[in-house]
């Protein structure tokens, strides 16, 4: 036919299910093969429907695919599509397939042989998908181990836009209206205190990724513990978010992961810098890394 083939369109009849994907970070998503030869040829992709009834309604979901349509990143997961079905009355996202899973349950996993220089090399190059992101005027706001997908033994990508915004042109941060649902211990004091998100509180939750990767993803030392056993079981009346925010204030911050190089340490520090204008930027979060990456040959 003439028409030209509009690459990004999947047809429902050709996509055919395989499994469950999504552990409810990323809403329910299904491994799926697009097999329009029906030859068992086709591409695996990721597919998450449109939820009807959970009030995420189709107008916040075309705005989740307007906002990765727009993204080509290496170290991005490839938007691929849509699929519209039952005459358009629902559609589904089509996302690239990344066959290794979130990075939190493959550096647990493969603990025993991921040596320091490959958790540097997915640092920045989660470093650089955020660089790439702050290019878009894109605040992620739920940047964790578990929305990060692992692409091969050496190539991450970040994931799950589903509460990233984009920041107004006249202004560096998103308020948003009442308390979020990020998880509280990624999250930076001023986001805690004010719902202030801009890409310095990206860079404290990636300062949270490097102290996950580095204790390997282990939930006995995951931040949500520390945090909570540093809180004590004394949390009476004071909300969650007020402990915390004030044990910040007072510059508790969690403690280095066991082995934990040194300078590695001091750069979740840095990310962990009460003033966000003192945090560093990705930019210079990449050469740091990457410059740790040609000391540790
Ligand atoms: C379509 C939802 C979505 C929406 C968005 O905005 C950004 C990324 C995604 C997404 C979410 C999950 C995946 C996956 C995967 O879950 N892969 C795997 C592989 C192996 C195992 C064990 N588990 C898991 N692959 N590509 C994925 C893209």
């Amino acid at each position: 036919n003439l028409v030209p083939h509009d690459q990004t369109l999947f047809e429902e009849r050709h996509l055919c299910y395989i499994s469950p994907l999504g552990k409810g970070n990323f809403g329910c998503v299904e491994l799926c093969r697009y097999d329009p030869l029906g030859d068992n040829t086709g591409e695996l992709v990721a597919v998450k429907k449109l939820q009807p009834n959970k009030g995420s309604n189709l107008e916040d979901f075309q705005k989740e695919v307007k906002m990765l349509s727009v993204l080509h990143c290496d170290y991005i997961v490839k938007y691929r599509g849509v699929c519209y079905s039952m005459g358009r009355l629902s559609m589904s996202l089509v996302m690239e397939y990344l066959p290794y899973g979130s990075l939190n349950g493959y550096v647990w996993t493969n603990r025993h042989n991921i040596t320091t220089r490959r958790m540097l090399l997915f640092s920045s190059q989660i470093c650089k998908g955020m660089e790439y992101l702050q290019t878009q005027r894109y605040v992620h706001r739920d940047l964790a181990a578990r929305n990060i997908l692992v692409a091969n033994e050496s190539l991450v990508k970040i994931a799950d836009f589903g509460l990233t915004k984009v920041l107004p042109f006249d202004k560096e941060y998103y308020r948003l209206s009442q308390p979020g649902q990020s998880p509280l211990f990624w999250l930076a004091p001023e986001c805690l205190n004010e719902n202030k998100f801009s890409h310095k509180s990206d860079v404290w939750s990636f300062g949270i990724v490097l102290h996950e990767l580095f204790s390997y993803c282990d939930n006995s030392i995951n931040p949500k513990r520390l945090c909570l056993q540093e809180i004590g079981q004394n949390v009476q009346g004071t909300s969650l978010s007020m402990h915390l925010s004030n044990m910040l204030a007072s510059n508790w911050r969690l403690p280095a992961p066991p082995n934990c190089p040194l300078q590695v340490y001091s750069l979740m520090k840095d990310c962990w810098t009460h003033d966000f204008d003192k945090r560093p930027s990705f930019s210079d979060l990449s050469k740091k890394v990457e410059n740790m990456i040609q000391d540790d040959r």
